[in-house]
Parts: structure tokens; C-alpha cells; sequence
């Protein structure tokens, strides 16, 4: 089933991304929504290609960050002879599940963005997750070269024209306005 609505958010590693949009879900409810990670598409091939837990590299376990430079640099390969390959299995997953809302939650390339708007530009919004980078440390990140420096990081930042731009330090009142207003737009293309 096609979607309703998209979200798709973007934002630095520990910015908060899974935090904000597992909370939309809760607030949704999860007989509406889904989480999409285009990156999913990805670790699966990783994982079976190398003979790796699949679920141990999709959470936020150390054993993600020990693979996650070996998967950015295959994933590059893939992605400059398809830039759509992840996106387009990503949402075949997503159509499955028969849910009207999707919540994109790791968008980081241009061409993630360029993907989403020319299959579904009518009915997506664009949300930006930023934080501070001591804010960032303290949620365990820390400055890896290879990683923080590359594109998959980087390749957004010069982006503007968001629809929503949240500031995630920790204050939950701002997060709070954004998710109302993010589900208010939701709740009237349902
Ligand atoms: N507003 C918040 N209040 C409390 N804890 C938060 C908040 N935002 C994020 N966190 C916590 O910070 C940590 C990192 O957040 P999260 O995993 O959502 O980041 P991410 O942007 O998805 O990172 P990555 O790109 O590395 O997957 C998590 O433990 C999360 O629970």
C-alpha cells in the first residue's frame, strides 16, 4: 500500500533521529505509522554478505559503529550505480506493512531527498534533527575520521529550506511543539 503521508528526517549521528521519531510513532500509534530506515537495506546485506547479526547492527550497540565505516564505503559502491537502490527497497519494506504514515528516519544524502520527492514529493515533509556537539558526546558520539568527515555525515549540511528545523539539546518543550505540529499536519492528510 502506498502511503499517505512521509516524513523524512535528517540529522548528525546521536542528533536524537530514532529518539524523535520512535516518540511519533508512540504518539501516532504503531497501527499508522512506520519507521523507514533506508539504511536497513543496507545492514541486511552487510549482515548477510559477512555472516553478521543482523539486529545487533540495527541498534545503537557499539557493534553498528565497529561495521559502520566498511558499510558506508560499500554502500557508496552501490549507491553511484543506483542512487535510488536503498531508498526503493527501504519502501518496497515499507509498503508491506500496509501503513498509511512513514517516518524516513535516517535520510543523508541529496539524492535520499531527491528519491523521496520525485516518488512521493506531493505528500512529504522534510524535518532537520540538530544538537549541540557536547549535547552529542554526552549521548556517546564521538568524532571518527573516515565517518564524521565523509559524505554520509556531511552531505546535507549546506541544505536549507526544511519544512521543520528541531533543535534536540534535551529540552523537551521545543520537541514537544514541533511533534504537535508535525502530527496536526499528519492527522489532515490522513
Ligand atoms: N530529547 C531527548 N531527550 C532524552 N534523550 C535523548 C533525546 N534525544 C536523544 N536522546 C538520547 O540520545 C541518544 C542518541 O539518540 P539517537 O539514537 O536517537 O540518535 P541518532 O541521531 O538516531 O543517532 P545515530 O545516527 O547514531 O543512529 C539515545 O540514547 C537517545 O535516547
Amino acid at each position: 500500500m502506498d502511503p499517505k503521508c512521509v516524513v523524512i528526517f535528517s540529522g548528525k549521528r546521536k542528533s536524537g533521529k530514532d529518539f524523535i521519531t520512535e516518540k511519533l510513532v508512540e504518539i501516532l500509534g504503531k497501527d499508522n505509522a512506520t519507521i523507514v530506515r533506508i539504511s536497513a537495506p543496507i545492514k541486511k546485506h552487510w549482515a548477510e554478505l559477512h555472516g553478521l547479526d543482523l539486529s545487533q547492527l540495527l541498534d545503537s550497540t557499539s557493534y553498528k559503529e565497529q561495521h559502520r565505516l566498511a558499510m558506508i564505503e560499500w554502500s557508496e559502491q552501490e549507491r553511484s550505480k543506483d542512487y535510488g537502490v536503498f531508498c526503493r527497497s527501504a519502501a518496497s519494506v515499507a509498503k508491506e506493512t500496509l501503513k498509511p504514515v512513514w517516518i524516513v528516519s535516517d535520510a543523508r544524502r541529496k539524492t535520499d531527498l531527491k528519491w523521496f520527492r520525485e516518488n512521493f514529493g506531493s505528500i512529504l515533509k522534510t524535518v532537520r534533527v540538530t544538537a549541540d556537539d557536547d549535547i552529542r558526546i554526552q549521548r556517546g558520539w564521538n568524532f571518527t575520521a573516515g565517518v564524521d568527515d565523509v559524505a554520509s555525515e556531511c552531505d546535507l549540511d549546506d541544505i536549507s529550506g526544511w519544512d521543520w528545523t528541531v533543535s534536540n539539546n534535551g529540552k523537551t518543550e521545543a520537541i514537544s511543539d514541533f511533534l504537535q505540529e508535525l502530527e496536526a499536519w499528519i492527522k489532515q492528510s490522513l
